[in-house]
């Protein structure tokens, strides 16, 4: 398990904890199922993500952490053969309906992935691609959007020379920041974070953890990750999945120190997974 040095997991957990009980849903899964085919990935889950708040995602490979994620922006619906019953509302509309706009949908319902993907342009044009999609800016409203969005993920002081040199000269880090600043950039109000940091080193971790923490003040955030130590330092809450089933969700620190259930106990005591 990765280590990220300098604050100790347990840290916070507390108030975080607390904040998580008192928070409203910002999305609300009602009883998902989630098919591949005839594989059911997904078993009656119901989850809610509390709004600005981190919600951590763990559980052994396989369990569907990923494919979780993956119906909470409808990236499935690019797959015949895979499709999604039940509800996840988000401001009052389930977004499993046939006739949501799934673009607008993508830009409320943002995805950061494992492996940084900087498209193959400069900077400001990662940014700027992604507005262009869903907004029609002038150059200086872009030019504002483009700084904001760098600023926001951490990256501005480190870019703001080289706005209009290649992505690709980036740092692994750097390239996930660049990543969360185009996923910002489109202002979401979810943001989804799939294994963000297990392609880096532990500094560009902990300066993404730093970051997500930052960003809840205005998003709500769903994070998988296979480090229990990242979704302790990191978690409002915490649902742990086993073989499609969501097991248990707690408050971070009651998952960590009094898990209800046994499987939740095994795992997070390394007897699994
Ligand atoms: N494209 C696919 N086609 C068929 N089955 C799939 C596909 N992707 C995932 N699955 C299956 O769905 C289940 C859940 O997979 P998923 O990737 O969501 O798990 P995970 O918890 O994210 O795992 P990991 O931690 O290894 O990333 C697994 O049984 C997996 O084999």
């Amino acid at each position: 398990m990765k280590q990220t040095p300098g604050r100790p997991a347990m840290a916070g957990l507390q108030a975080r904890s607390e904040a998580a009980l008192n928070a409203t849903a910002r999305v609300a899964v009602r009883n998902l199922e989630f098919f591949y085919g005839d594989n059911r990935a997904l078993k009656g889950i119901t989850l809610d993500l509390p709004e600005r708040q981190v919600t951590g995602m763990i559980g052994p490979s396989g369990c569907g952490k990923s494919t979780l994620l993956r119906v909470l922006n409808r990236m499935y619906s690019l797959y015949p053969g895979q499709r999604a019953t039940g509800e996840v509302i988000l401001d009052g509309r389930n977004i499993l309906d046939a006739d949501v706009d799934i673009n607008a949908l993508r830009a409320r319902v943002g995805m950061v992935f494992q492996k940084p993907t900087p498209f193959p342009m400069t900077i400001a044009e990662n940014i700027a691609f992604g507005i262009r999609l869903h907004e029609r800016l002038t150059k200086a409203q872009m030019e504002e959007r483009i700084e904001w969005a760098l600023t926001r993920a951490a990256l501005w002081g480190e870019v703001k020379d080289r706005l209009n040199t290649s992505a690709m000269g980036l740092s692994g880090g750097q390239q996930q920041r660049l990543c969360i600043a185009r996923t910002i950039a489109v202002r979401p109000e979810v943001i989804l974070f799939d294994e963000p940091t297990s392609a880096l080193d532990p500094l560009s971790t902990l300066k993404i953890e730093e970051l997500i923490d930052e960003l809840k003040r205005d998003f709500t955030i769903a994070i998988v990750t296979h480090n229990m130590q990242q979704a302790a330092r990191c978690a409002d809450q915490v649902a742990f999945f086993y073989l499609g089933e969501l097991i248990e969700v707690a408050p971070a620190a009651q998952l960590f120190t009094a898990p209800q259930h046994a499987r939740t106990q095994e795992y997070i005591t390394g007897r699994f997974g």
